[in-house]
């Protein structure tokens, strides 16, 4: 465990903030439910108006609703930090109770749209007021858990109000008669408000602490390529969830069904965003999560294409249910992407934009669709002259939804896959049956009458020479003959030459000299090392081979790269690797790996370093086929999954995988 982790625990259980959590509970309980309780308002108090008004009334009250949350966040937290936390946080409670106890007292629907907005500004304050108290409350830098844990809470209220909506309405059909029914649920959310009045008295003063302002973390930068696919398919998908909950309450009275036919949509729709969430980030194990957030879409697209053409309420409520998982596994997904690819200091941007673009899709589609669903009206198509199929605003914009989202998950698959060449069906497949992908028999190499030549490269600290060890480890632990190497200085003549030219002490050696000694050891290394191995059929994993020369003499000394090829073609009588494994890291954060004191060459300046990495990469993009580029930034027992995973494809007599977790000791080793 994480130190965090550890500390966590002993923070998140301080006496005010337990009060808080209930308050919170409370708050966001009564938060989802204003939203559903003032829609169903929406929908009774222009009941017999028509479906366009109808409709028009609940796109009205969503919107309103909604829109405050749209707001840049900091305004609210401006806002909270000059008021007395609790103070405001009551006041707000009262007020939001009392608006909801107007709207039905008053039975306007313009009063409706204004108490919604009022709700809407007062949630979003106490909301900010809530995170101020934490911040109050909890010692700098150890903020972050219980600022999750409140997210958590605020989100998780969502599923438990879709469902009180139900009873009430359950109850209120059973006990009240005409439009009082459709006042029962606001009455309640009045109440739970007040309920949260009493959680945040008894939470106690609590004195605003004084503390440095925290840098304003801004959606920006995110780092990440295939941002543009990123960004398309989770729009996408919450495009579609955003309005599938916006034409909701209007659907399910087309299908015959009321307001508790509106909870249960919307409770299955939140219960199946909370398992998404749980279950994204380890959902299909080793599957690329890039394709995976492409799938997310197109589920997404599905599930909504069918919900707009099957008309009946108990599909559409686990229709519902799907989409919210779908929504789930993008948001976990795309979160996933961005800690496990952005450098770290573009995490925090990138998570910002991620919440920035919720922000922005799910308000609006939330408002438009039943908006556009009451401009489209009824629609009814004549089938046969006894047969009908109803195609009212609700289903024409479900279905602009769907194919928009499908399309969508079409161009964000092509921008986000990091697997080509790999069939996406039968990588899903096997992440189905719960084990890696092998190519099929064909598609391997024909079994070779020599070994495999496998290099490693990279930068000063990569982590060349942990992965070359690992490799060779869990190619050992399958049965395989493996020689492990490394230049310079593999053979006896070679480790003089490694100490020529790694020795602070030799001063003066021209970089063609250079160039030369380390093909010399080359040379060398090949005929009594390399060829001989390979020619008995090992597998021969060498740290550093040709592109290194190419890297640090060529671009880092700035000689002429297809010379120094030249000269080692002839070294080396044209011995190419089968593969070549690319560790690419920022040189700073290699150099910064080691405790020992810096060689010849890492003595170099930064700036010669930076264009051997530039050189290694211009080599990587000139040859695909041959490289496996990894962000060496990356944990090393992921780097290491990525190596076998490349390496199955080109090994002549693969490990079957489902033998792996069996035989390998190579996790124990590893660690
Ligand atoms: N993925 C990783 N993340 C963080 N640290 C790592 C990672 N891989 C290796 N290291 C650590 O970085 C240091 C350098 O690793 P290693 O010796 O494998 O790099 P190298 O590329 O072979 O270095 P050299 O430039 O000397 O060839 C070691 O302390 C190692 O434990
Ligand atoms: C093969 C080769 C190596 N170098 C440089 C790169 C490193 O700075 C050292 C080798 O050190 P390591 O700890 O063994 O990685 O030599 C080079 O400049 N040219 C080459 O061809």
């Amino acid at each position: 465990m994480t130190r965090t982790g550890a500390a966590e625990p002993d923070v998140l259980s301080i006496k005010p903030l337990r009060r808080l959590w209930l308050a919170l509970s409370l708050a966001g309980l009564g938060d989802w439910l204003s939203l559903l309780a003032l829609t169903a308002l929406a929908w009774a108090l222009t009941s017999g108006e028509g479906y366009a008004v109808q409709s028009l009334a609940v796109g009205g009250a969503l919107l309103c609703r909604v829109l405050p949350a749209a707001l840049p966040p900091g305004l609210a937290a401006a806002a909270a930090v000059r008021l007395d936390r609790r103070t405001a946080m009551i006041s707000a409670d009262v007020l939001r109770a009392a608006l909801l106890v107007t709207v039905p007292l008053i039975g306007q629907a313009a009063w409706l749209m204004v108490a919604a907005l009022l709700v809407g500004c007062l949630s979003v304050l106490w909301r900010a007021c809530a995170e101020a108290v934490i911040d109050d409350l909890v010692p700098p830098g150890k903020a972050q858990a219980p600022h999750r844990r409140a997210a958590r809470i605020g989100y998780g209220a969502a599923p438990v109000a879709a469902l009180l909506l139900a009873l009430l309405a359950l109850a209120a059909q059973a006990l009240l008669e005409g439009r009082a029914r459709a006042d029962l649920p606001a009455y309640a959310t009045a109440a739970v408000f007040l309920l949260s009045i009493v959680a945040v008295f008894a939470m106690g003063a609590v004195p605003a602490a004084p503390r440095p302002v925290a840098p304003r973390v801004r959606a920006g930068r995110t780092g990440l390529k295939g941002l543009r696919g990123l960004t398309a398919a989770l729009a996408g998908v919450l495009a579609a969830g955003g309005a599938v909950a916006g034409v909701a309450r209007i659907y399910v009275a087309a299908l015959g069904g009321g307001d508790a036919g509106f909870g249960a949509l919307l409770g299955a729709a939140f219960t199946g965003t909370a398992c998404g969430l749980l279950q994204g980030p380890r959902l299909l194990g080793d599957f690329s999560r890039r394709r995976l957030l492409g799938l997310t879409a197109w589920a997404a697209g599905a599930v909504t294409a069918a919900l707009a053409l099957i008309h009946n309420l108990v599909v559409v409520v686990v229709l519902a249910g799907l989409l919210g998982w779908a929504c789930g596994v993008a948001w976990a997904t795309a979160r996933t992407l961005v800690h496990t690819e952005a450098e770290e200091e573009d995490r925090a941007p990138a998570q910002a934009f991620l919440q920035a673009l919720a922000r922005a899709v799910l308000p609006v589609t939330l408002a438009a669709a039943p908006l556009l669903a009451g401009v489209i009206g009824e629609h009814t198509l004549r089938l046969t002259d006894e047969a009908a199929y109803s195609l009212d605003g609700v289903n024409v914009v479900l279905l602009a939804v769907a194919l928009v989202t499908l399309l969508i998950g079409l161009v964000a698959h092509r921008a986000l896959d990091d697997r080509r060449g790999v069939p996406l069906g039968a990588e899903l497949a096997a992440a189905l049956r719960g084990v890696p992908y092998t190519p099929p028999e064909a598609a391997q190499p024909a079994a070779r009458e020599r070994g495999v030549f496998i290099a490693f490269e990279g930068g000063e600290g990569a982590g060349k020479t942990t992965q070359a060890r690992l490799t060779a480890i869990w190619l050992r632990d399958h049965g395989y003959d493996v020689v492990t190497t490394n230049e310079p200085g593999a053979t006896k003549v070679g480790m003089r030459l490694r100490a020529i030219l790694l020795d602070k002490e030799t001063t003066g050696l021209s970089a063609r000299a250079e160039t030369l000694l380390y093909a010399a050891d080359r040379a060398n290394h090949v005929a009594n090392v390399i060829k001989p191995a390979l020619e008995r059929g090992a597998i021969v994993v060498s740290d550093r081979y040709v592109d290194s020369s190419l890297a640090y003499q060529g671009y880092g000394r700035e000689l002429p790269v297809e010379e120094i090829a030249e000269v080692n073609r002839w070294a080396t009588d044209g011995l190419q690797p089968d593969l070549t494994v690319l560790l690419d890291l920022p040189p700073q954060t290699g150099l910064g790996r080691f405790a020992s004191p810096a060689d010849r060459m890492e003595s170099e300046p930064l700036d010669f370093h930076e264009r051997v990495r530039r050189g290694f990469r211009k080599l990587a993009e000139a040859d695909p086929d041959r490289y496996l580029v990894l962000d060496a930034t990356r944990p090393q027992e992921e780097l290491s999954r990525q190596i076998r995973d490349r390496l199955r494809q080109i090994l002549p007599d693969p490990i079957p995988p489902s033998t792996e977790d069996i035989t390998s000791t190579f996790p124990a080793i590893a660690d």
